[in-house]
């Protein structure tokens, strides 16, 4: 059965007259990494304090492991990292987690296990300021990690990161959940979503505007045929996709709403008319494509939404 480690029910936030978060209701199931993705001031991190409960609603609920949110028996299981980890800059890796750990009554080996989590074993006696931005963010994460929370909370932590950096903090949470981690990472890019997350929820305007799959919200995808005489392959493609399931896109290349297994029954048709093919190709909607046909794309790429 799919557990539900987050449930938001109409969940609203007010700041004067700006509506930072929306009635947004999304669900976060056990064991998936859910990616929050939206443009910068779109409500991400308010939606994630309020599930933390760092602020109250200004209406609508958040259930963490079927419990409100901000209840201290659901804080106790939530890991997070929001807005950059606050740290003793010249206690090294090691003794900033213990001390962390000794706020939790954790034993030691509990800091060595999330040093080796985050792959910091061999950097964890040296000071924290002299840490790459990288690898204060990855002790972020295992001091998030303390205790082995139920729920994982990323807020943008790749955020800064220069490529490398990137790639790690990508593959530590890969590999978190591999180990059967729940994450919800949010985030503004849109490749980081695609590439590790499981569910996405896309947020804009501090609106929940879709919940899905990455596949789900990539759509099929589409066939490219590239055929002549144009006119006569048109109208070979329209018998099989409809007439609405195929535009011109010029160049000689018709744009055909059928998955890649159409394939074949395409070039059958084609064959059968003595249209000649010239090629036929499958063409994949990128999340980026759907993300800005849904937030209005000018205004979003305005923002800079995509890195
Ligand atoms: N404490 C606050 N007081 C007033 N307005 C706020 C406050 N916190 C956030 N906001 C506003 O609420 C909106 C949503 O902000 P939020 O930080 O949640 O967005 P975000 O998606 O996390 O963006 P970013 O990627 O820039 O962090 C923004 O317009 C922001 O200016």
């Amino acid at each position: 059965m799919n557990e539900l480690v987050v449930e938001t029910d109409g969940l609203t936030k007010r700041y004067g007259d700006r509506l930072a978060v929306n009635r947004v209701s999304m669900t976060v199931v056990r064991g998936e990494v859910y990616g929050f993705l939206g443009p910068n001031g779109a409500g991400k991190t308010t939606t994630l304090r309020m599930m933390l409960g760092l602020i109250r609603p200004t209406a609508g609920s958040a259930r963490i492991l079927g419990l409100p949110a901000g209840s201290p028996d659901v804080t106790a299981r939530i890991g997070a990292l929001i807005e950059g980890p606050g740290f003793y800059p010249y206690l090294s890796g090691r003794d900033n987690l213990r001390t962390l750990a000794r706020y939790q009554s954790l034993p030691s080996t509990e800091v060595d296990r999330v040093l080796e989590m985050v792959d910091l074993t061999d950097r964890a006696k040296d000071a924290f300021k002299g840490y790459s931005l990288g690898m204060k963010q990855r002790l972020g994460v295992a001091a998030a990690m303390l205790g082995d929370p139920d729920l994982l909370v990323l807020d943008e932590p790749t955020n800064g990161l220069d490529p490398a950096g990137m790639a790690d903090m990508r593959a530590l949470v890969v590999s978190l959940a591999e180990a059967g981690q729940t994450v919800i990472l949010s985030s503004h890019i849109l490749a980081e979503v695609q590439e590790i997350c499981d569910r996405v929820g896309v947020i804009n305007d501090g609106r929940l505007l879709r919940e899905s799959t990455v596949a789900e919200l990539r759509g099929g995808a589409t066939l490219r045929v590239r055929a002549t005489p144009e006119d006569a392959a048109l109208a070979a493609v329209m018998r099989i996709a409809g007439d609405e399931g195929v535009r011109r896109v010029g160049d000689g290349t018709l744009e055909v709403d059928l998955p890649a297994t159409a394939a074949p029954e395409v070039v059958r048709q084609l064959v059968t008319d003595s249209i000649d093919v010239h090629e036929v190709t499958v063409a994949e909607r990128s999340l980026e494509d759907v993300f800005f046909e849904m937030t209005g794309s000018e205004t979003s790429r305005k923002k800079e939404v995509v890195s």
